[in-house]
């Protein structure tokens, strides 16, 4: 039987499409449980497909749940650093999604900083981390590449060893090279991290990550939230897991 550690849940759905959906409802559910508690929730997102998908259906049903959308920090774990109005910026889609739709307050919405700010890479790095004080994410998002890595936190990269709390990245090994990321040490602060992972294409690194891989070869075996950690995994990505675990996590 294979160990995982406590915290730590892999929920396996049958499609791409119902990996968003679940991010998408637990979500709403985590974010109006947190505002039940009086806080102001405190949501770290991320890029990649799967993400995206999942924030239109938080657009769609947004609207019409419990929370109240203009008491919700949102921040990033990574950008790229390419101006504020790029389409390839991380927070382009989701701020085309939601802007508009759901009621956010924009001095919640915290942007990492672009390269029209008129900040260097690493002030900008410095700026964010500055905005971010000392807060904790009540739920942090993170896509997983093929290679392992989370937020711009790259396998076997200065930024996988990286000190500090937000980080300016050269020479990414993923286009473009200049990148804006938190560093493990933020995300691990984390009180749930959820990972949202689809495809074949990262099966070999979602097994890596969660069977004993270093958090410099595989950045995703280096992350972890201090309550729990969530793996929301389709068929594919999950299929180089033992079946033991798998089974565990299903819910
Ligand atoms: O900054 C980026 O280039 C992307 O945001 C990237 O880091 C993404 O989050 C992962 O590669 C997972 O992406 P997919 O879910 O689309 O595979």
């Amino acid at each position: 039987m294979t160990e995982l550690e406590d915290n730590v849940q892999i929920l396996v759905h049958p499609s791409a499409d119902a990996v968003a959906e679940a991010i998408a409802a637990r979500l709403i559910a985590r974010i109006a449980e947190v505002q039940d508690q009086g806080r102001v929730p405190q949501v770290c997102l991320t890029g990649g497909r799967i993400a995206t998908q999942a924030y239109q259906h938080v657009a769609d049903d947004g609207p019409r749940s419990p929370v109240d959308w203009r008491r919700v920090e949102l921040w990033w774990g990574d950008e790229r650093w390419v101006a504020a109005d790029s389409d390839d910026r991380n927070d382009a889609p989701t701020l085309a999604q939601w802007q508009g739709v759901l009621d956010l307050d924009p001095e919640r919405v915290h942007r990492m900083p672009a390269t029209d700010s008129g900040l260097s890479l690493d002030d900008a790095a410095d700026a964010y981390a500055a905005e971010l004080g000392d807060r904790r994410f009540d739920v942090c998002l993170l896509g997983v590449g093929p290679d392992g890595h989370v937020a711009s936190v790259f396998p076997e990269h200065p930024s996988s060893y990286a000190e500090g709390r937000v980080i300016g990245v050269r020479a990414s090994p993923k286009p473009p090279p200049e990148r804006l990321s938190l560093t493990a040490e933020v995300i691990n602060t984390s009180r749930e991290v959820w990972f949202t992972v689809a495809g074949e294409d990262k099966a070999a690194a979602v097994a890596m990550a969660l069977l004993g891989g270093g958090a410099v070869q595989v950045p995703a075996a280096g992350v972890h939230g201090t309550d729990r950690s969530l793996w929301l995994l389709d068929r594919e990505a999950a299929s180089k897991l033992p079946s033991d675990l798998v089974q565990r996590g299903v819910i």
